[in-house]
């Protein structure tokens, strides 16, 4: 008993020594884009803190392990701190490296991909790639918005999460997402604070393509006549179709039916891709295109070959994977995506090419023989990577199985899945990583998305 009371006296200390501000060395950056420093031991991720910077903080959470903790003041400021670009920047929860100066951010991506192949992954590519960058701001053409309204707060809030809370950030404009779009945060506000069913609208999602904008507002009760006369002014007035979701996926559609349709393009394939607001489009479009021209160089995909593209949603990659004479299998596991890719074939006139709806979180050596044999991979998994699918290769010792890809490139949004994924490849399959590196899809964010190739030895 005693010894409990003292525990916990001593713990309570502990916690109120922590909170009292500190000084520390930042050592390095985390996942997540904070700083890391070690005090007496004790790991402690450092918000707003850059590497070898001398900052004094505060913890908000002390654990036994690690704490968390909130720069109150940076005593010696790292060389590549920058003055962030966005006044919100800091409390809202959608960037997380706007301190750190832009080509810093994308080395520090690549330090993170190499850090996950090698502590998780055991393996170190033989070459890096140089790393694919963009526009730092204004390149997002696809969110989703949170709305509250909150009366004290004036009124309606549009705008992201704010860092590590539920509550939707305060904000006005935003600088990632399109200039266009930006603009209509003060209008939308005040529009939702004029609905009647103000306090029923949870998310706008948005999708931005070449020719259309489209705003999808999630609605949790009927729209009033007044209501529906209010987003039609919007539209008319904005330019910004108003479409409506009032259950599940089935239920997105516009509230007003015109107005041009949602496309991208890659004009070096000569193709355009149709698409419905929230089925799954790549967010940077202008990435995406020198994404696609990296994957086509590592593929190097040749007319008679036959080359499966896995996880291939609306055919992103599948089409102009065909556009070089190869046959392609595209598997996907979303049916809409699945026919809005056999739609896309053949609204570009690409003709060998097939689509198959599966579940590639159950692939087996089975299931993956009975496909037939592949030249070469594309895979571009969601962040759980594609375990089945490489457990699923033969393995390195086996001889007679002829379905091994000579190639495989690997579109990863995320380093720890890819480095796993990459571990069964090159300890267990037979294939050597012989290039990777990382597309800043997502600048000012720690979100690292990255390309990898792996050649069978
Ligand atoms: C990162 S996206 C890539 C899509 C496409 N390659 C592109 O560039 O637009 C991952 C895709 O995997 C699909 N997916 C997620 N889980 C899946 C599963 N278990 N089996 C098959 N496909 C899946 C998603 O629907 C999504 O289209
Ligand atoms: S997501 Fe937009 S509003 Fe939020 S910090 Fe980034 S730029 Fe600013």
């Amino acid at each position: 008993m005693r010894n409990n009371r003292q525990r916990s006296s001593n713990l309570s200390f502990a916690a109120r020594a922590a909170q009292a501000p500190r000084i520390a060395t930042i050592e390095s950056l985390d996942q997540e884009g904070r700083g890391v420093t070690h005090v007496d031991g004790k790991v402690i991720f450092v918000e707003g803190a850059l590497p070898f910077e001398e900052v004094k903080f505060v913890s908000h959470h002390v654990k036994a392990t690690y704490e968390l903790a909130t720069t109150v003041e940076v005593i010696k400021p790292s060389s590549q701190r920058v003055t962030p670009g966005c006044v919100y920047f800091g409390t809202c929860g959608g960037c997380a490296m706007q301190h750190l100066e832009f080509s810093a951010q994308v080395a520090a991506k690549q330090r993170m991909l190499e850090a996950d192949l090698w502590h998780i992954g055991r393996v170190r590519p033989e070459k890096m790639l140089p790393p694919i960058q963009g526009t730092p701001w204004h390149y997002r053409h696809k969110a989703r918005l949170r709305v509250r309204y909150v009366e004290k707060k004036g009124g309606v809030l549009v705008g992201f999460n704010e860092k590590g809370t539920s509550y939707v950030t305060h904000m006005d404009s935003c600088e990632v997402l399109t200039q266009p779009v930006s603009d209509l945060i003060v209008p939308l506000k005040a529009l939702i604070g004029q609905l009647s069913i103000k306090q029923s609208v949870p998310q706008i999602e948005l999708a931005v393509g070449e020719d259309a904008t489209v705003l999808v507002f999630r609605i949790m009760e009927a729209l009033t006549d007044a209501d529906v006369a209010l987003l039609q002014t919007f539209e008319y007035t904005y330019g910004a179709q108003v479409w409506t979701q009032t259950k599940g996926p089935d239920t997105v559609k516009p509230l007003f039916s015109h107005g041009d349709k949602l496309h991208y393009s890659l004009p070096e394939y000569n193709l355009q891709y149709p698409f419905s607001p929230i089925e799954f489009t790549q967010v940077n479009p202008a990435i995406n295109r020198v994404m696609i021209r990296r994957a086509m160089q590592l593929l190097q995909p040749q007319a008679g070959e036959r080359i499966a593209d896995f996880f291939c949603g609306l055919g992103n990659f599948t089409l102009p994977i065909a556009r070089s004479g190869a046959s392609v299998y595209g598997v996907e596991g979303a049916q809409a995506l699945v026919k809005r890719a056999v739609e896309n074939a053949q609204l570009n006139q690409v003709s060998q090419v097939e689509f198959a709806e599966s579940d590639l979180f159950d692939m087996t050596t089975e299931s993956l023989q009975a496909l037939g044999a592949f030249d070469k991979w594309l895979v571009d998994p969601p962040r759980d990577g594609a375990m089945a699918l490489m457990k699923a290769l033969p393995d390195a010792e086996d001889t007679v199985a002829t379905h091994a890809p000579t190639r495989i490139v690997y579109v990863s949004c995320n380093p720890a899945t890819l480095a796993r994924d990459a571990a069964i490849l090159t300890q267990y399959k037979g294939y050597r990583l012989t290039a990777a590196g990382v597309m800043n899809m997502f600048p000012h964010t720690a979100h690292v998305e990255s390309i990898a190739l792996f050649e069978k030895i």
